[in-house]
């Protein structure tokens, strides 16, 4: 089996991978996941803080979350946050280089595949789709906590969704003679096929549905009836189970095809 280094905060930390490795990683990383929706849903949605674009000094304009965005993503560029491959930045142009001597990360994705970026559909699938389905409607003027919240999620799901690419890897490595037919022929459904796993994703479905009930119920010190249906949950367990079905898994599968397709190059 392959050697495998793992750090603390489930990151894999060598260029020799195992798909268990990477799934454990992707399991901590619920964790993260469920408690950033938990987070964000202190806040009603406040949408002004991310449609209206307004001047700034400069002349630009900008809405609040994407200027907020901009400058974290620039102040975390300069401490090395996107040397790490596991990391992606939402606005790629100007990204700065890091001011400090940066960790050798090793080289584990395949340098023209490695590229791969699809945080502007994120973006949008996060502000147009996910956040009305679990945020409460209405605005409390509280844009500076809410774009820190939405940054939180955004990071959260953009991680896990270009894990794909560790995935893709892995998958390429362990069976390069199923997928470099199909690589070679730019068969974007046939690589689908070959790496979906169903028992997987309904296992991943039905854990983060857990994991909400779990960390977000209402704590209550004095024990009740336990009536099961009365128990009340900062974000509807259903909810993440969706949210998992109908966007990150699919969105993770798209990143490790775009991945694959260019596995050859
Ligand atoms: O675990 C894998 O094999 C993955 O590719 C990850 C993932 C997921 O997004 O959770 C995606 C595709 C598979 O069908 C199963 C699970």
């Amino acid at each position: 089996m392959a050697r495998v280094v793992e750090s603390d905060s489930g990151s894999v930390g060598s260029n020799v991978l195992s798909l268990d490795s990477i799934r454990e990683s992707l399991i901590r990383q619920e964790d993260t996941i469920v408690f950033s929706l938990i987070e964000r849903a202190k806040f009603p949605l406040n949408s002004p803080a991310f449609e209206e674009y307004r001047y700034l000094d400069s002349g630009n304009s900008s809405s609040l979350t994407e200027f907020f965005v901009r400058e974290i993503e620039t102040i975390q560029a300069k401490v090395g946050r996107y040397d790490n491959p596991e990391e992606n930045p939402f606005f790629l142009e100007n990204i700065p280089h890091s001011v400090f001597p940066t960790h050798k990360y090793p080289p584990a994705l395949h340098p023209k595949a490695l590229s791969v970026n699809i945080n502007k559909r994120i973006w949008d699938v996060y502000f147009k789709e996910l956040l009305p389905l679990f945020v409460k409607p209405g605005d409390d003027g509280n844009y500076p906590s809410t774009a820190a919240s939405d940054l939180a999620c955004l990071q959260a799901l953009s991680k896990r969704i270009h894990y794909g690419k560790f995935v893709a890897e892995v998958k390429f490595r362990d069976a390069p003679q199923d997928y470099e037919p199909a690589i070679r022929a730019q068969d974007t459904e046939a690589l689908m096929k070959l790496l979906t796993f169903e028992k997987v994703e309904e296992m991943v479905k039905k854990r983060v549905q857990k994991k909400a009930e779990t960390f977000g119920q209402e704590v209550k010190c004095i024990t009740d009836s336990g009536d099961e249906s009365e128990k009340k949950y900062k974000v509807d367990p259903l909810l993440v189970s969706r949210i998992y079905r109908e966007w990150l898994i699919p969105l993770t599968k798209l990143v490790e095809v775009e991945y694959l397709l260019r596995r050859l190059d």
